[in-house]
């Protein structure tokens, strides 16, 4: 589904250039949850800025189901980071006036979908990550974990190809954190939703397919992991 092929990115020119990616390659199935793993300054934010279409690459080629979208007009690229893709940020990126629902409903709206369908898809999307009987919290009244589920809600509301996840337990305690850990795997599992998610956490892995591991803007290791039956 995802094809990257010695993909480059570096910032800066002459001696000071820092490369944060020098030649990545890998490519990632649909319905796998994919771990991208190394210490702090790899290059993990990096590649997967590049990947939900946040940042250019410096060379090399990816192709989503096939499609070079590192090759799109702006325009296109614009319109499938709206429709194609879903994001999850650390720190949740919600609007603090609107209710949960609202939240995860304002991007349906943006696309032209009337208000009555829009509430109805919210409410599903809510449902999946445990939250429907809140749908109507503004996010000050819900907790960390809470928040970053409904921002997970708004992701899957417009059944992306792909979701992309930046650390999304950053700032979430070790229960809040499994909570969504938990909604992410069930997602997978019983969705079949392709995940990419960027973390630090080793016992994060117990929830993956895949983990990833760049060192120095370079793969290191490419792990499948065995479903342990713990998670
Ligand atoms: N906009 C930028 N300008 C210059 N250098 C940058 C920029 N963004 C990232 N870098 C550098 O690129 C390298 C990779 O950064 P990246 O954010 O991808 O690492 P990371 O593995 O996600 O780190 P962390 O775990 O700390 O978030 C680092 O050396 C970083 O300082």
């Amino acid at each position: 589904m995802i094809v990257v092929k010695d993909l480059k990115r570096y910032y800066g020119s002459g001696e000071t250039t820092v490369k944060a990616l020098n030649g990545v390659s890998f490519e990632i199935k649909k319905g796998q949850f994919v771990a991208i793993m190394g210490a702090s300054g790899s290059g993990k934010t990096t590649v997967l800025r590049i990947l939900a279409l946040l940042d250019d690459a410096t060379d090399g080629e990816y192709t989503i189901r096939g499609l070079q979208v590192s090759n799109l007009p702006e325009a296109e690229r614009s319109y499938y980071r709206l429709t194609q893709v879903g994001y999850v940020f650390q720190d949740y990126a919600l609007i603090n006036e609107m209710t949960a629902a609202e939240n995860v409903y304002v991007l349906s709206m943006m696309e032209g979908k009337s208000k009555k369908e829009s509430y109805k898809t919210a409410l599903e999307a809510l449902d999946k990550v445990g939250l429907k009987d809140k749908h109507d919290r503004i996010p000050d009244e819900l907790s960390g974990g809470e928040k970053q589920r409904v921002a997970i809600a708004r992701a899957i509301a417009k059944k992306p190809d792909i979701m992309f996840a930046d650390e999304p337990c950053a700032n979430l305690d070790t229960r809040n954190s499994k909570q969504v850990l938990e909604v992410f795997k069930d997602l997978n599992d019983n969705y079949g939703q392709t995940i990419i998610m960027v973390t630090h956490e080793p016992w994060h892995v117990e929830y993956v397919d895949r983990v990833i591991t760049l060192e120095d803007g370079k793969l290191v290791s490419d792990e499948l992991i065995e479903e342990s039956g713990s998670a």
